[in-house]
C-alpha cells in the first residue's frame, strides 16, 4: 500500500485558553513519512499542541503548515479533508458497531472523493493490521484494548490521510501490546503516512520515532533526532529514571 505522506510543521505557535497562553512559540517539523513524537511532563501542553494542530484550538500567533501550505485558517473538518487524520485517546471506536462498520465510517466521514474503491482500500489497510482481519464481524466493544486501538487507527487510515495524529496511543495497554502497537505505527509510517504523536511513554515513543519534541511548561525544551533526545543526559535523568 502507498499513501502520500506530507510534511507537517508548526511555526511559532502561541495558544492557550481564555487569553492565557499555554504554548510559547512552539515550532516543529515532521518530515513526510516520518514519525514525530511529542513528550513532556503532565501539564506541559501536549494536548494543547495536538488540539492546535487539529484546529480545535486557534493559535493567537504562529502557523500550521501541511506540505508547506498554511492551513491555520482551516476548520477541523477542512483539515481532515486536507489529509490530517486523528485518533483520539478515548472513545475512538463505536463499540456497538462491528469492526467492518467502524472501518466504513472512517471513509464515510471524509468528504474528499476517494479514488480507491472501498474494498480495495479495506484490503490495503488490513495489510497493516493482520490482527483485526479475522475480527471484522465482531462488535468493536468486545475487542481487547490493543485491538480497539488498531481498529481506531485502521478506521482513520481508511480516509487515506497524509498525516495521522495520535493522542497517547499506548495509554492503558500492557507493555507487550504497547510495543506491538509501536511496531504497527512504524509500519504505517513506511506505508507513506507522516505520524504526529503525543506519548506518555518517553522511551517507547522516542525509541520508535525519527524525531522528537520535548515540551516543558509550553516551551520546546529539546527537539531534533529522537535518538539524540533519548541520549540527552537531562532527558535520561528527568524521564527515563537514571543515567
Ligand atoms: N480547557 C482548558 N481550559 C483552561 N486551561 C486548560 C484547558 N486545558 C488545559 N489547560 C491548561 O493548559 C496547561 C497544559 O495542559 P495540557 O492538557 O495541554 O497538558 P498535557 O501535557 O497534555 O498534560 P497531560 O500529560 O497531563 O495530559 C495546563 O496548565 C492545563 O491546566
Amino acid at each position: 500500500m502507498s499513501f502520500t505522506a506530507k510534511s507537517l510543521a508548526a511555526d511559532g505557535l502561541v495558544a492557550g485558553y481564555g487569553g492565557q497562553p499555554v504554548l510559547h512559540e512552539v515550532s516543529f517539523t515532521a518530515n513526510a513519512g516520518e514519525i514525530l513524537t511529542v513528550v513532556g511532563p503532565n501539564g506541559s501542553g501536549k494536548s494543547t499542541l495536538i488540539k492546535t494542530v487539529l484546529g480545535l484550538l486557534r493559535p493567537t500567533q504562529g502557523r500550521i503548515l501541511l506540505d508547506g501550505k498554511d492551513i491555520t485558517p482551516l476548520s477541523p473538518s477542512q483539515r481532515a479533508n486536507a489529509g490530517i487524520g486523528y485518533v483520539p485517546q478515548e472513545a475512538n471506536v463505536f463499540p456497538n458497531m462491528t469492526v467492518l462498520e467502524n472501518l466504513r465510517l472512517g471513509l464515510d466521514f471524509i468528504q474528499r472523493k476517494s479514488v480507491t474503491p472501498f474494498d480495495k482500500r479495506l484490503d490495503e489497510v488490513l495489510e497493516l493490521f493482520p490482527e483485526i482481519r479475522s475480527r471484522l464481524s465482531a462488535r468493536a466493544g468486545l475487542l481487547s484494548g490493543g485491538q480497539r486501538q488498531m481498529v481506531a487507527m485502521a478506521s482513520a487510515l481508511m480516509a487515506e490521510p497524509s498525516v495521522l495524529a495520535l493522542d497517547e496511543p499506548s495509554a492503558g495497554l500492557s507493555p507487550r501490546n504497547a510495543e506491538l502497537l509501536f511496531e504497527i505505527i512504524s509500519r504505517i509510517a513506511r506505508s507513506g503516512v507522516t505520524l504526529f504523536l503525543i506519548e506518555q511513554n518517553t522511551r517507547l515513543g522516542l525509541g520508535a520515532s525519527d524525531s522528537g519534541l520535548v515540551l516543558v511548561s509550553g516551551e520546546v525544551k529539546l527537539s531534533g533526532k529522537a535518538s539524540e533526545i533519548l541520549a540527552a543526559p537531562e532527558i535520561r535523568r528527568l524521564y527515563l529514571g537514571g543515567a
